[in-house]
């Protein structure tokens, strides 16, 4: 699914690295990555079964560098752990061992997730197959669910240096028998550690590539369909990203003009989905799986191998009056002459110009970007980063918390953390700040 989700227009494969489902190829790789695809030695499956039955990953010195093991995370550090007595649930990963290294090095991991205090959605049917719907109003930062992922894998496949046999095969041919591999050598040792009923509900997920006959199997399919950008564990030779899927998460629906956001939690392992905007009870949750800021034409060729011709107002009512908009929102902080820095230095350098010069430019803004329902939007914190800036220049105490508020709400829904936000809505936070009161003085 969107950004970091599988962008799995079409999948392309290289000679060696890495192929990403958007097609998109590997050009540097600052770190090659070992081969791994003609052979899966048997020594990376890092799990197995005690007496008892339980899954228990040893947690050896094993230095797998950049090699992918199986493993379940997170974990007690006890090898006698019961994997299946955890409450909140558990992942179970295709990574390199130096990420999985990482990742038990992280301060705090791992900690028990944050739950919202009383269940605030439902998942049934929509307009479209299943989707997830509010239990009850909810508003910008409101926690709607938390969960850990069913699965993580790369967000691409990783691709030996030498695959001299497939030389002379078309590149179709070369995709099918690279997908074909990749399936059954790595996602389906992976799908095998679920538990049954895990597997299960996993084939119950959407899977927009069943009929595509391109040589992936359901597993990937699945994967492709519902995975969701982890960029908080992305190794760090290009295009090192990993995808997750998720029992409820994978279960929301896209929209041009979204109503929440996820983030992923790396201490606690999980995602959180919080609103973004006001969402009334019974309302059904919508996030974006691409970059609304774009042209609705390149969102809708993005969106196509998701089976997904997207009927949101921005789509279809007046195309070409929203791309427009969206372009002037973009500009709005992006552009050189109308970006918010460049208003911000000539509002700071020029006395004359009014008190609300900023104010007034920003809110124009906002109020188009909560008609184009584009709050998810870095246009949107943007926005708010300069009327607070403008108030506190002002030496406007109540408004700089006002906005610093929402602006916290929103750091709150894209990395789940509220230090951002209990700093905001403290007045004296605005009045330590050295623009305090400085348009006065
Ligand atoms: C991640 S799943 C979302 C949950 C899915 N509806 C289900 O029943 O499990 C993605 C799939 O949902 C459908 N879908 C999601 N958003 C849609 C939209 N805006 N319009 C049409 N179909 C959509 C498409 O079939 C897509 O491949």
């Amino acid at each position: 699914m969107r950004r970091g989700f599988l962008k799995n227009a079409k999948q392309k494969h290289s000679k060696e690295g890495v192929t990403t489902f958007d097609g998109s190829r590997s050009e540097a790789i600052s770190k090659e990555p070992k081969p791994l695809f003609a052979e899966s030695p048997a020594g990376l499956v890092s799990t197995y079964q005690n007496d008892v039955g339980y899954k228990l990953l040893p947690h050896d010195a094993v230095d797998y560098g950049d090699d992918l093991i199986f493993t379940s995370l997170p974990i007690s550090p006890f090898l006698t752990e019961k994997l299946a007595e955890s409450p909140d649930g558990w992942t179970e990963c295709l990574i390199t061992g130096s990420r999985k290294r990482e990742i038990f090095a992280t301060p705090g991991f791992s900690k028990r997730p944050v739950y919202p205090p009383e269940t605030r959605h439902a998942i049934r049917p929509s307009k479209f197959g299943l989707g997830v719907f509010a239990t009850q109003d909810l508003s910008i930062g409101d926690l709607i669910l938390t969960e850990r992922p069913l699965l993580i894998a790369p967000a691409g496949m990783r691709m030996p240096g030498e695959l001299g046999y497939l030389e002379g095969l078309s590149e179709e041919d070369q995709t099918r028998i690279c997908r074909e591999a990749w399936e059954k050598n790595f996602l389906k040792p992976l799908f095998d550690r679920f538990e049954p009923e895990t597997q299960a509900e996993y084939m119950a997920l959407a899977n927009s590539h069943a009929q595509d006959n391109d040589g992936g199997g359901p597993i990937l399919g699945i994967l492709r369909t519902n995975g969701i950008e982890v960029s908080a564990i992305a190794d760090p030779w290009d295009k090192g990203q990993y995808t997750a899927v998720c029992r409820k998460i994978s279960r929301i629906n896209h929209s041009c003009s979204p109503s929440a956001e996820t983030s992923f939690d790396l201490v606690s392992f999980s995602y959180q989905l919080r609103a973004i905007r006001n969402i009334k009870a019974g309302e059904e949750i919508f996030i974006s799986y691409c970059d609304g800021l774009s042209p609705a034409a390149d969102r809708k060729k993005f969106l196509a191998p998701y089976q997904i011709t997207c009927t949101c107002t921005s789509c279809s009512l007046d195309e070409a009056a929203s791309d427009e908009r969206r372009r002037g929102i973009l500009n709005s902080v992006t552009g050189k002459e109308q970006s918010i820095s460049h208003h911000f230095d000539s509002w700071f350098a020029d006395r004359s110009l009014p008190d609300d010069y900023m104010i007034a430019n920003s809110l124009r803004w906002i109020s188009m970007i909560e008609e184009e329902g584009l709050q998810v939007s870095f246009a949107y914190m943007h926005h708010l980063q300069a009327m607070v800036r403008s108030y506190t220049a002002l030496g406007d105490v109540k408004n700089a918390v006002k906005y610093g508020k929402i602006l916290g709400l929103w750091h709150l829904s894209h990395d789940g953390k509220d230090d951002m936000l209990r700093e905001l809505e403290d007045p004296a936070y605005h009045q330590r700040n050295l623009e305090w009161n400085s348009r006065h003085s």
